[in-house]
């Protein structure tokens, strides 16, 4: 008999969920956990709703609003028309819809990659996916998680599957024991500094070795968080007895029965012990010390007691200019110490620190000490409603507020500054988010990304600082095993707001009719090439974060590159490319005249999933990116609205450069992965696709239409898999309804799963 070939732990996700195959190689991965936000989920909606499309499972579905939501204390009053809107047209679909939501009003409202673990619906051995790039967070606990488009949202609420193909699969090997002080988010810094920010591109990433073993669920967390930040699709730790003990009792948790039967199939998910991988890296964190980000990519790291680096450090140019560029964005010399820098704004927070054990630790440095006179605002978001109750219980709010700390509301927040907290344009931020890309707090706001004692460490000083010298015991303070005993689920003190539009579900001036822009087949696309001569750019740079408060896809041509056509200031910068002659719109027009973009460097759309940063190149006329590398998501989302993102060698860029800088007109020709000069016929260079993506292009395909005609193997997939992990579907069966006793006994008032029989005798 012949041997069973071993496998990785993503191979046995992956291999559990496939519902079907499809001719051109791609499958239907059968999607467990579906959550949504009020971000990306507007659009999708609208999608249902054009074609009457029902969401074919609610119950697998949980809706929160996170990221532009007011953190102020409650009641929580939008003052924003827009991002109030996209919060309004949530509430209104999942009512439609059936969905299970935790929103405005709710105590247990939280960000997204917060609740789902905290709640139990993230589950091992699941498939999870969020629109949302950090749904990689969720991999802590063995499942396959990731972040998926709008239009990825729009066809796991019509199928309960994503057309995927099959990742590379990859491994950070990691041992040694964490020095006192360092935390997962130091070492998650260090591990991306050491592979950079393209390092799992294509690829899910399992964290394996001793000292991730000795993590808690918490720091686990915090580490699979930022797999999108090192390129990866996915971050994957093998579940174990840490994993369970987090997991028991929660409200979405298998109970009883299904609890053994879960937790016997949970102990097989491990990679094999030969299992190949495509890639491992092998690192000691015995030596790393706090990690504080200097410049604007989250690979631009250096410890704490390090200075800023010089261009002249780094031997590749592409990363010589990325760090010039960095430097000057940033505001810093080459050589100044680190702990030299002085900050304007603390931001303690995120879904990669804003756990209890996060805001302990901050705390445990805080006490008896207070922020400095120069620090302008320090705030400190909960994660959730559950973990803000949880602190509050621990007194842990108080040593903020004394401290000097703003003690806020759940949600994003500053991590991303969809709301009211921002940086101004050239304050410098001590922050626990992951992203540190230009703008991102703030229009010319500076973001130094660290953990959560550091950020505390920085607030004191007044600079940034290393933690140490303020820790006496526990460095990093455990987490508590939360919700294990059901009267301990936080009860609520306060009543409900009732007076928001949004609890009233009265949202219908939305106007959110389906505006797809994926039309026809894409065919070839001529026309002027503007050269953009960059490295990593994020789709926070392609479209900034106030944009992504819209619920159309259409309009967003004005936010394309936003700061990089227009400075701080609100002047015109004339020297960037698409905006300066023969690029720029014709007098009059507001649409540029390239219709094909050329990015020099990598990683063209790392970073969120924001498939508005496609939307807004469509808006403005470009139909095609060429670029050596893209991030995934963006890759995958360009193909669903026929925008083509084509694969050019490094050899080839300098003379396709030329020939933008010429203004030659070039036509991409898909079919046969050309690129000819207009005018000559000649051809410059070809490109790579993805075989399956270019068939859909080519043949314009409504994908869900397609996957819905496989609506009998999805249901054969569902069938089967409901008898061989009974405790899936029941574990939501009866959760639900805990989850609403919980909230009702709390609360008093509802406001969220709505659907679920509630049986309160
Ligand atoms: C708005 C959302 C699509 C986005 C993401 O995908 O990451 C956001 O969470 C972010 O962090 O930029
Ligand atoms: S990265 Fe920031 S904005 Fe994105 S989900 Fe996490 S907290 Fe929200």
């Amino acid at each position: 008999m012949a041997a069973t070939k071993p496998r990785t732990l993503y191979d046995k996700l992956f291999e559990e969920h496939v519902a079907a195959e499809q001719d051109n190689g791609a499958v239907l991965l059968y999607i467990d956990r579906h959550l949504v936000h009020e971000v990306s989920s507007p659009q999708a909606f609208a999608g249902l709703k054009a074609q009457d499309r029902p969401v074919r499972r609610p119950e697998l579905t949980l809706a929160t609003c996170d990221h532009n939501v007011p953190t102020t204390p409650r009641p929580r009053v939008m003052k924003v028309a827009q991002a109030k809107l996209q919060v309004e047209t949530l509430a209104r679909n999942v009512k439609i819809h059936n969905i299970p939501y935790l929103g405005l009003n709710s105590t247990s409202q939280g960000i997204v990659h917060v609740i789902g673990p905290e709640l139990g619906f993230t589950l091992p051995g699941t498939t999870v996916v969020c629109g949302d790039s950090h749904t990689s967070t969720h991999g802590a606990f063995g499942c396959l998680a990731f972040g998926i488009g709008t239009s990825e949202v729009e066809h796991v609420l019509a199928t309960q599957t994503v057309v995927t193909t099959r990742w590379k699969s990859m491994r950070v090997w990691v041992t040694g024991e964490l020095a006192h002080g360092v935390g997962s988010k130091d070492l998650m810094l260090y591990i991306i500094g050491q592979i950079g920010t393209a390092a799992g591109t294509g690829a899910a990433i399992e964290f394996a070795g001793p000292t991730i073993e000795s993590l808690t669920m918490e720091a686990r967390m915090s580490l699979c968080n930022m797999a999108i930040e090192a390129g990866a699709r996915a971050g994957l730790i093998a579940p174990d007895e840490t994993t369970f003990a987090y997991l028991q009792g929660r409200p979405l948790v298998p109970e009883n029965e299904g609890w053994e039967q879960a937790t016997a199939y949970w102990r097989t998910l491990q990679s094999d012990p030969d299992a190949v991988f495509d890639r491992q890296w092998n690192i000691d964190a015995t030596n790393v010390a706090p990690i504080v980000s200097w410049g604007t990519s989250p690979e631009q790291v250096t410890p704490i007691t390090g200075i800023v680096p010089s261009p002249e450090d780094f031997q590749d140019p592409s990363k010589a200019d990325s760090c010039r560029q960095a430097l000057k964005y940033m505001g810093l010399e080459p050589g100044t110490k680190m702990t030299d820098i002085t900050i304007d704004k603390i931001f303690i927070g995120s879904c990669t620190n804003s756990r209890l054990s996060d805001l302990r630790a901050a705390a445990s440095i805080l006490l008896g000490r207070h922020i400095a006179p120069t620090i302008k605002a320090a705030y400190v978001v909960p994660g959730s409603g559950v973990v803000k109750k949880q602190a509050e219980a621990e007194g842990l709010d108080k040593i903020f507020t004394a401290a000097g700390f703003e003690w806020r509301e759940a949600g994003c927040s500053m991590c991303v500054g969809l709301n009211e907290d921002q940086l101004d344009a050239y304050e410098r931020s001590a922050s626990t988010s992951n992203r540190n890309f230009e703008n991102r707090q703030g229009t010319a706001g500076r973001t130094h990304l660290m953990s959560p004692v550091m950020a505390a460490a920085a607030a004191i000083d007044g600079r940034l600082s290393d933690a140490r010298k303020y820790l006496g015991g526990a460095a990093v303070a455990p987490e508590t095993g939360i919700l294990q005993e059901l009267p301990t689920y936080p009860q609520n003190v306060e009543p409900e707001d009732t007076n928001t539009s949004e609890q009233q579900g009265t949202a219908d001036n939305t106007n959110d009719d389906d505006d797809t822009i994926a039309a026809g087949p894409f065919t070839s696309v001529s026309g002027l090439v503007a050269p953009l001569d960059r490295a990593n750019v994020d789709t926070d740079c392609i479209l900034p974060k106030q944009f992504c408060t819209t619920i159309v896809r259409r309009g967003l041509r004005d936010g394309l590159f936003h700061n990089l056509r227009w400075r701080p200031d609100g002047s015109v910068d004339d020297t960037f490319v698409l905006n300066r002659a023969p690029y720029a719109p014709n007098p009059g027009q507001d649409v540029g005249r390239a219709s094909i973009l050329l990015c020099t460097g990598p990683n063209f759309g790392c970073g969120s999933s924001r498939e508005h940063a496609v939307w807004a190149l469509l808006d403005y006329g470009i139909r095609v990116v060429l670029a050596t590398s893209f991030g995934d998501i963006f890759y995958g989302n360009s193909f669903k609205n026929g925008l083509l993102p084509a694969l050019v060698s490094a050899e080839d860029i300098p003379l396709l450069q030329a020939e933008a800088e010429a203004g030659h007109e070039l036509e991409v020709v898909l079919a046969t992965q050309q690129i000819r000069r207009v005018a000559t016929g000649e051809e410059i260079a070809r490109f790579e696709v993805d075989k399956g993506l270019k068939e859909m292009l080519l043949a314009g395909v409504d994908e869900i239409g397609l996957s819905l005609r496989r609506a009998e193997d999805i249901a054969r997939y569902e069938a089967a898999r409901g008898e061989a992990r009974p405790w899936l579907t029941a574990a939501v069966q009866t959760g639900w309804d805990r989850l609403n006793f919980l909230l009702r006994a709390g609360s008093g008032s509802l406001g969220c799963v709505s659907r679920i029989p509630v049986d309160l005798a």
